[in-house]
C-alpha cells in the first residue's frame, strides 16, 4: 500500500480531488500519492485560516501564543526522526545533511522568532511640537491576517517553518503549499501542531502544482504572500497579487559570485568553495556558480577544486560518509544537464563532471548528476548569467579588485558574495560594494537567524529573519495619544 499524504485544514487530514506521484529521486520509485488541492480545498483552508484568526488565536496574549510555538519547537525535536526521514525520502539528500541543516532549522527556527516575539518592544516617541503641546506615540503591530506561504522543494521544512514560525510568532494564521516534489515533511508538521496544542486552522497545509499556488495567491480572502523559489514564478506572484496590492515577501533565485584574491589562504578557500558550490548539490539559492580567481593563483584553485571535487562522496542518504545526493528530479537533472551541454557548445573545458554518473543498477532511475566545474567560458555567457539551480560553476580569471567587483556586480540576480582573501582592508573596502544582501567574508553561509536575510533586483523583495521578518507579518497601528 502506497502513502497517502493528505491536505492539512482546520486540524485535520482532509483528501484532495485526484492524487499525484512524489516520487523518490535516489531510484525513481514511487515515494507517497499526494491529494491535490482544487479551489474547494484551498477555499476550505483559507476559510479555515480565517476562522482561526477571528477566534481563539486572534485573541490570544503574546505569552500565551509563545507557550505554544515554545511546544511546536520542543515536538518537531522529539519527531526529530519521523520528519528526517519524510525529509529524506523526498529529496535524497545526505543524511548528515538533513539533520544539520534541515531539521534542526525547524525546531531552530521556532525558538528564534518565539524569543523575538517574546521580547519585541514597541517604536515610540515623546512628540514635541513647536506650539508647546505634547504627544505621546507609539506602534502597535497587528498581524498581516491569512498569510499565503509557498514554498521550493530544496530545503523543504527548512524553508516552510523560516516563514511559518515569524508569521504564527506574530499571531497570523496560514496556508501553506509545499513544493509538489517535497510535500511530507510539511504534511506531518500538521500532526505536530496539533499535538503541541496549536488551535485548529491556524496551520493549514494545501498540495498540488503551480496552479494550487495560485489559487492561494488569487484568493480574496488572503492578506499576504510569503514566497520562496524561482524568479520568474515570484514574477507571477506578484502579477497575481497586483490588484489587490497584497504585500509580497519574495527570496528568489541567485547567480552568485566567488571573487577569490591571491592573498586567500588556499587551502582553506577550495574548502569554501567545495561548499559553497555542492551543499545539497549545489541546490540552495545562496550556492555559487561564479568563481572569479585572481590570476596569479586561478591553477593552483582550479587543481584544487578539481581534486575536492573528485573526492566527495555520490551516494544514498544513509551510506556511511555519503556527502553529495541526487538532484530533485529527472525534469531538473535535464535542466542542469541542459546547461553543461551548453557550456560545451559555448568552448568552455569541463574540468570535472558535466555527465550523469555510472550509478548501481538499484539507483539508475535516481537523479544522478556529477560535480561539475568549467573553465574558459566568458563572464557575459549565458551559462555564467543564468541560475542553474544545480551543483556546476564556471571559473574565471582576473586581474584587479576592480575587475572582479564589476563582473561579480554584473548581474540581474542580488542575492549572496563570497570574498576569499587575508587583507582584511581589502575584505572591509569589498564586502560592502557586493551589490548583494548577503556578503561573506572567508565564509559561506555563515548564519544568524536575527540577521536581514534576502536579495534585491531578481533575487527578491524584503529580508527575512528576526524583526525584520515581522516588518512584513505585521501592520503597524501609529497611536498617537495628546497629552498637553
Ligand atoms: N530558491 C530558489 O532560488 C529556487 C530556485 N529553483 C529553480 O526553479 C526551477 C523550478 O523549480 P520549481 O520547484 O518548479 O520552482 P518554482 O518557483 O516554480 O516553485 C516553487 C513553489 O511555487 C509554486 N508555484 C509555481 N508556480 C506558481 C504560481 N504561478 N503561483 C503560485 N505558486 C506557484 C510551486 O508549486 C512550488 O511550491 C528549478 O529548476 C530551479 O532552477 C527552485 C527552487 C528554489
Ligand atoms: O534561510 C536559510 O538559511 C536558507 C535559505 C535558502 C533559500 O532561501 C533557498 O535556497 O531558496
Amino acid at each position: 500500500m502506497v502513502d497517502q499524504i493528505r491536505n492539512f485544514i482546520n486540524g485535520e487530514y482532509v483528501d484532495g480531488v485526484g492524487t499525484f506521484d512524489d516520487i523518490n529521486p535516489v531510484d525513481g520509485s514511487l515515494a507517497a500519492q499526494v491529494h491535490t488541492a482544487d479551489k474547494g480545498v484551498v477555499d476550505r483552508a483559507v476559510k479555515a485560516a480565517r476562522d482561526a484568526l477571528n477566534g481563539p488565536w486572534g485573541s490570544m496574549s503574546t505569552p500565551e501564543r509563545v507557550a505554544i510555538l515554545r511546544r511546536i519547537a520542543d515536538r518537531i525535536e522529539e519527531r526529530f526522526d519521523d520528519l528526517l526521514a519524510a525529509e529524506i525520502r523526498d529529496t535524497g539528500k545526505p543524511v548528515e545533511l538533513a539533520k544539520t541543516l534541515d531539521v534542526y532549522r525547524a525546531s531552530a527556527n521556532f525558538r528564534s522568532f518565539t524569543d523575538t516575539a517574546a521580547s519585541a518592544g514597541l517604536d515610540a516617541f515623546i512628540t514635541e511640537p513647536a506650539n508647546g503641546s505634547n504627544a505621546l506615540m507609539y506602534a502597535v503591530r497587528k498581524p498581516l491576517g491569512v498569510v499565503g506561504v509557498i514554498v521550493p522543494w530544496n530545503l523543504p521544512l527548512l524553508l516552510l517553518t523560516w516563514k511559518v514560525a515569524p508569521a504564527l510568532a506574530t499571531g497570523n494564521t496560514v496556508v501553506v503549499k509545499p513544493s509538489e516534489e517535497t510535500p511530507a515533511s510539511a504534511a506531518l508538521l500538521g500532526e505536530i501542531m496539533a499535538e503541541a496544542g496549536l488551535p485548529d486552522g491556524v496551520y493549514n497545509v494545501v498540495h498540488g502544482y503551480g496552479d494550487t499556488g495560485a489559487l492561494i495567491t488569487t484568493h480574496p480572502d488572503v492578506d499576504g504572500v510569503t514566497f520562496t523559489g524561482e524568479s520568474k514564478t515570484g514574477s507571477a506572484i506578484q502579477k497575481a497579487v497586483s490588484d489587490r496590492v497584497l504585500p509580497v515577501s519574495f527570496e528568489l533565485g541567485g547567480k552568485n559570485a566567488a571573487l577569490v584574491f591571491e592573498d586567500a589562504n588556499i587551502e582553506e578557500t577550495v574548502a569554501g568553495l567545495t561548499h559553497s558550490l555542492f551543499t545539497n548539490s549545489g541546490q540552495v539559492c545562496l550556492c555559487t556558480e561564479r568563481v572569479y580567481i585572481q590570476r596569479p593563483v586561478f591553477d593552483e584553485v582550479v587543481a584544487g577544486l578539481k581534486e575536492s571535487a573528485q573526492k566527495l562522496k555520490i551516494g544514498t542518504p544513509y551510506e556511511e560518509g555519503t556527502q553529495f545526493g541526487p538532484l530533485i528530479s529527472a525534469k531538473h537533472r535535464e535542466k542542469v544537464h541542459g546547461y553543461a551541454r551548453l557550456a560545451k557548445e559555448h568552448g568552455a573545458e569541463t574540468i570535472i563532471g558535466g555527465e550523469i554518473p555510472d550509478m548501481p543498477e538499484e539507483l539508475a532511475g535516481g537523479s544522478w548528476y556529477t560535480p561539475t566545474l568549467w573553465t574558459g567560458l566568458e563572464h557575459t555567457d549565458q551559462v555564467m548569467r543564468e541560475e542553474v539551480f544545480g551543483p556546476v560553476a564556471g571559473l574565471i580569471p582576473f586581474d584587479t579588485e576592480e575587475e572582479a567587483v564589476r563582473m561579480a556586480n554584473d548581474t540581474e540576480y542580488g542575492l549572496a558574495s563570497a570574498i576569499w582573501t587575508t587583507n582584511l582592508e581589502r575584505a572591509h573596502r569589498v564586502a560592502p560594494k557586493m551589490n548583494v544582501g548577503l556578503s561573506w567574508v572567508n565564509t559561506w553561509y555563515l548564519r544568524d537567524l536575527r540577521a536581514p536575510f534576502g536579495g534585491s533586483g531578481l533575487s527578491g523583495i524584503g529580508r527575512e529573519g528576526g524583526v525584520h521578518s515581522f516588518d512584513f507579518y505585521t501592520e503597524p497601528v501609529n497611536v498617537a495619544i495628546k497629552l498637553a
